[in-house]
């Protein structure tokens, strides 16, 4: 199949770029006090929501979905995320994405067919010595994982005769309520004492709250994945703190340090009753992360699969011989893992790949924390360029600090380097991630969660004019909502529910299943309008999503959209 791309009957290439500004984590919420955006200073985004910018251009509102099947999860009360978000703004279509298909592979069983779960199994199943182990995020969040994958994966070892399993679960309080911890670790370790009772060997060996332990990404902080590496492989308990069960370190971190939340609890190991680690890798065992999504897995999946010298990130130390799979191959093109459980969702002929076949250039920025999204995730996870000459990837490296000591981040720095690489560079097409809305969203603090919007408002309006005067289009969207809901909200009452914030409720980290909005603005965009019938696919709801914006940069860059892609918002402006 041909990428070449029809030129356009109805619409016409601006002599300026066009430009994709994702917002990350900032949906249109109810108009309430939790409400970040609502309540932030942020005069140009109320001009473009209002259908004009300050200096009188025109602008096209539409308010789109980015959660449920709208972005490929299973559930319609799937809250969106970063991944199936930017995969949909790249692809242009909707695919099952990775939380789906491994329900799926998990409910038919049919992953113990496949070659990868034989081979872990080899040395682990029929009571033989080899141990195996589960990793991963231990929620529900379904953005990176769901405990119920690895309770699946647990039945199944059981089934096959595997005497010695241990778990190492990353606490999460992020993509879940923030200090969950214990709804989850509790069901674990009454469901293990269970199993031990039976004459399993069986036993959670480590953990750690999942933004201090294992779970980096993008390389923007190599020390939490050694610390994983030291309290899951290595057990290292002269630098990691050693516990007697995991409920007994979740109690103890939170008692130290008042106030902490899931996410960032500090590693631990746990150990017997002589002190000795319950759950240290040796040569022989199996290793499944049993995480889906592939940004957060990838580092620690490196560690595993790396060959000796060809790893330069920390000392892995004494290294046992063990055999290592992901849920998922989170990069096909560089086949990280080498081993994987199930396929991931094959997402091709995106935005990305049509523009260097019709000889457009490309700029894709963000800082480090959202690089991958405008890269990895918007190429349908793939990292590396498809054309060296005509992309150009600008990464302003994130502070290491939390994000709301510092919730303007880098929005500033991105919106001078996104300026400069347009004059230098040229792109026809650009997209650019603000990471603010997201990154401080997660921290669940309001006051920074309403800077974060109002430096995204001063950023936006600095890039928005310089696009216009270069004779541009912006395209204002997000890929989820988080900031605009920084309250748990009683689904009854729509108030928030109380709690122990400054404000007085308790604080909700993670995203949320709110429509986001669209905002078009620059040259020529008075000869269109938004074309309302266009939708994502659900005749129900008759609403459009993300996935249609794909299609409208096309059209905008002066191509007809390929086939295989859904319809762009905008049609010619009828007389
Ligand atoms: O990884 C994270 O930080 C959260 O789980 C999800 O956030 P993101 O999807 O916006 O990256
Ligand atoms: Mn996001
Ligand atoms: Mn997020």
């Amino acid at each position: 199949m041909s990428f070449k791309l029809e030129p356009s009957k109805d619409f016409k290439k601006p002599p300026g770029p066009v430009c994709l500004i994702i917002m990350d984590g900032v949906g249109i919420g109810a108009e309430e006090q939790y409400n970040a955006w609502y309540c932030a200073k942020t005069p140009f985004l109320d001009s473009l929501r209002n259908g004009k910018t300050p200096k009188g251009n025109i602008v096209l509102n539409a308010v789109v979905d980015a959660s449920g099947r709208s972005v490929g999860l299973p559930e319609d009360s799937d809250m969106g995320n970063s991944e199936v978000g930017h995969n949909a703004f790249g692809a242009g279509r909707i695919y099952s994405q990775g939380a789906k298909l491994v329900n799926e592979s998990m409910d038919s069983k049919t992953f113990k067919t496949g070659e990868t779960w034989k081979w872990l199994l080899e040395n682990c199943k029929d009571g033989k010595e080899g141990t195996l182990h589960l990793l991963g995020l231990w929620s529900d969040g379904n953005v990176h994982s769901h405990v119920k994958h690895a309770y699946a994966l647990l039945d199944a070892a059981l089934e096959e005769g595997c005497k010695h399993i241990r778990f190492h679960i990353l606490l999460d309080g992020r993509d879940v309520s923030e200090t969950s911890a214990l709804d989850y670790v509790g069901p674990l370790e009454k469901h293990l004492a269970s199993l031990r009772e039976k004459g399993v060997d069986v036993h959670i060996a480590s953990g750690g709250g999942r933004m201090v332990t294992t779970m980096d990404r993008y390389e923007a902080d190599w020390r939490i994945v050694q610390r994983g590496w030291l309290s899951h492989v290595l057990a290292d308990t002269e630098t990691i703190r050693t516990f007697s069960s995991a409920s007994e370190a979740i109690q103890t971190f939170r008692k130290e340090e008042n106030g902490v939340i899931d996410q960032f609890l500090p590693p631990f190991i746990i150990v017997d009753n002589k002190g000795s680690p319950l759950g240290r890798m040796k040569d022989g065992d199996s290793v499944i992360l049993f995480n889906f999504r592939g940004d957060r897995a990838i580092e620690i999946s490196t560690c595993f699969d790396a060959p000796e010298g060809t790893f330069h990130h920390f000392d892995r130390g004494c290294m046992p011989k063990v055999r290592f799979a992901g849920m998922m191959q989170y990069d096909g093109e560089s086949k990280i893992p080498k081993h994987y459980i199930v396929s991931p969702p094959n997402i091709e002929r995106t935005l990305g790949e049509y523009l260097v076949h019709n000889n457009c250039r490309r700029l894709s920025i963000s800082e480090t924390q959202k690089f991958g999204h405008v890269t990895y995730f918007f190429n349908g996870n793939r990292a590396n360029k498809f054309n060296e000459e005509l992309e150009l990837y600008v990464e302003i490296p994130s502070s290491r600090e939390r994000e709301n000591t510092r919730p303007w981040m880098k929005a500033a720095e991105i919106t001078d380097s996104a300026l400069a690489a347009i004059d230098e560079f040229k792109p026809d097409f650009v997209v650019l991630n603000y990471a603010n809305g997201d990154m401080v969203g997660h921290t669940g603090v309001y006051h920074a969660a309403v800077i974060a919007m109002e430096a995204v408002d001063v950023s936006l309006s600095r890039l928005v004019n310089g696009i216009i005067e270069r004779n541009g289009i912006a395209i204002v969207s997000a890929d989820h909502g988080n900031c605009e809901t920084m309250a748990e909200v009683d689904k009854k009452t729509g108030k928030p529910v109380k709690g122990n914030s400054p404000e007085g409720w308790k604080a909700l980290t993670s995203h949320t299943t709110t429509p986001v909005p669209v905002m078009i603005t620059g040259y020529g965009i008075e000869k269109y309008e938004i074309d309302e019938s266009v939708t994502w696919g659900d005749a129900n709801r008759k609403k459009a999503g993300i996935v249609n914006v794909t299609a409208t940069c096309a059209n905008l860059l002066g191509f007809e959209k390929p086939k295989e892609w859904l319809p762009g918002l905008l049609k010619p402006k009828s007389l």
